[in-house]
């Protein structure tokens, strides 16, 4: 089947409104290089239009159950619709039909429970008569709204990542001026399309596109702006948290994500679960499998079965329904991790499948006689390599998921209940993952890391108490 997407120019959608301005950018579909789309390009004047009409809309009544009726509705259409954003994930990011279908869910279920928590948001009694002196007062908490929020989002999962920001941040209450990433806009717009059909009220929400680190910069520099969640690389993250002042700042950054077989393990269903999700999005997925520990006595039989389940994957044109894997999002990226591998090799490491590009497909890769201080263990690939290594205490093996500089998700495959418990105290992660791989998801849980992969949780419940200030209130009596 030919992926037909209609290559249509959007403008800013800034109150409401389509603004168009006079230069443009290409969306390229990221398998035929064509284009796909055309998208405005912002100037600091739109910026700080959108965060004013962010501002101004917080005075009119957005009330719980209007949040949760006009959310419910997106969800409503975006599943009706289900098939046409599908086709555009598939072209804008590249990504295989069958997996932009599940985004798609994915991204209406993220609706759903931020609808759901929009009618939860609650503070508490506070017991201030128990202190000398307050014998006459009464006290409880309520939780507003902080107030305008930029969200920033990055190109692998653009659909889902920018609902699980716009989601609770006006569950919440608040207004939104969103940046997408440059590369693939196209979702974002048409959920603003879908957001305003469903009825959300003029000035909630604004789509910013353009120069990334332009756009980015201009809202760090408005006051007006009270709030930043950002999913992204963490050098973008640092310079937002350097920028933002006194201001609330969520980062969701990388990982070089660690799974470990122990040796009781169910070696079938840990072989076919970390080769399905260490591939995923062509590996562009920050809580992808990269680094794999596995037990000495287990190594070679696990091997030989991560790789005969890695043979089974089809790489090829993403709206083909068998394809597995299709391209990365730019020829740069295949060319990178395509050096990567080069240079482990040179290091020493044996490539026991793939190591092959085509373009900016690169094929699954498995890699053994690896090092942890090579760049494919060390630092992110975010692309589609594995780097497999043994290890022999379960000590040493959680010593070794530690010693990262990121702590976002690990999975553990092993039936011994004691080392899973040791394993839980001790991996330095934001959600452990026992008896499956890494990148386990469900969007309402929480998720977010430790060290350079972030601070602060999304899944909508969590991203809600980010999202919001608790005011206590005192009454003198
Ligand atoms: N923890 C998580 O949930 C996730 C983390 N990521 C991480 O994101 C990275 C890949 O995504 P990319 O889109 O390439 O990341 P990126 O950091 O290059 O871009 C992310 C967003 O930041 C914007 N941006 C770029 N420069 C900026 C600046 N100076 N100020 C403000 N905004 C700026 C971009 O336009 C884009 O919208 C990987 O490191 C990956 O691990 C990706 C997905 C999920
Ligand atoms: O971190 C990411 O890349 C995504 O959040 C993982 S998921 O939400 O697509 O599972």
């Amino acid at each position: 089947m030919v992926n037909e997407v209609e290559v249509k120019t959007y403008g800013l959608y800034i109150n409401s409104e389509w603004v168009t301005t006079a230069e443009t950018m290409t969306v390229q579909n990221k398998y035929t290089q064509e284009p796909a789309a055309k998208v405005a390009v912002a100037t600091q004047a739109h910026v700080d239009q959108a965060v004013k009409f962010a501002k101004e809309a917080l005075k009119e009544p957005f009330a719980p159950y209007e949040r949760y009726k006009v959310l419910m509705k997106a969800a409503e259409l975006l599943l009706a619709r289900k098939e046409q954003f599908a086709q555009v994930l598939a072209a804008e990011v590249g990504k295989p039909i069958r997996e932009s279908r599940g985004e798609v869910e994915r991204a209406a279920q993220t609706l759903q429970v931020s609808a759901e928590e929009a009618k939860r948001i609650q503070g508490e009694g506070v017991p201030v008569e128990a202190a000398p002196g307050s014998e006459n007062r009464m006290a409880f908490t309520v939780k507003v709204p902080v107030g305008v929020i930029a969200a920033i989002t990055p190109f692998n999962v653009p659909m889902n990542l920018v609902c699980h920001k716009i989601g609770p941040a006006l569950a919440a209450g608040n207004s939104v001026v969103l940046k997408p990433a440059e590369v693939t806009p196209i979702c974002a717009m048409m959920l603003a399309e879908l957001l305003q059909e469903a009825g959300l009220p003029n000035g909630r929400l604004h789509v910013l596109t353009g120069d990334g680190a332009q756009i980015g910069d201009w809202l760090l520099q408005n006051e007006d702006v009270h709030m930043y969640t950002f999913t992204g690389s963490p050098r973008v993250g640092e310079l937002i948290r350097s920028k933002a002042g006194l201001r609330k700042v969520a980062l969701e950054l990388g990982n070089n994500s660690a799974t470990v077989v122990h040796q009781d393990a169910d070696l079938d269903k840990a072989a076919a679960l970390i080769s399905q999700k260490s591939f995923n999005n062509a590996g562009q997925v920050c809580i992808s499998v990269q680094r794999i520990y596995v037990h000495e006595h287990i190594y070679e039989s696990f091997l030989a079965k991560l790789i005969e389940n890695t043979k089974k994957i089809v790489v090829g044109n993403p709206v083909d329904e068998k394809t597995d894997v299709g391209p990365m999002i730019r020829l740069s990226e295949a060319e990178r991790v395509e050096a990567w591998v080069k240079e482990a090799v040179e290091q020493g490491a044996h490539i026991e499948i793939g190591g092959k590009r085509e373009g900016s497909i690169y094929y699954p890769t498995i890699l053994s006689n690896v090092v942890d201080d090579m760049k494919v263990c060390r630092q992110e690939v975010f692309g589609p390599v594995v780097a497999v290594a043994t290890y022999s205490s379960e000590d040493e093996v959680i010593a070794r998921v530690n010693d990262s500089d990121y702590g976002l998700q690990a999975g553990l495959f092993t039936n011994d209940l004691n080392f899973a418990m040791k394993a839980a105290r001790e991996i330095e992660v934001g959600g452990l993952i026992v008896n499956d791989a890494s990148a386990y998801r469900v969007d309402h849980m929480p998720y977010g890391g430790v060290k350079k992969s972030g601070t602060g949780k999304e899944g909508p419940k969590y991203a809600i108490e980010e999202m919001t200030e608790e005011r206590i209130i005192v009454f003198n009596l």
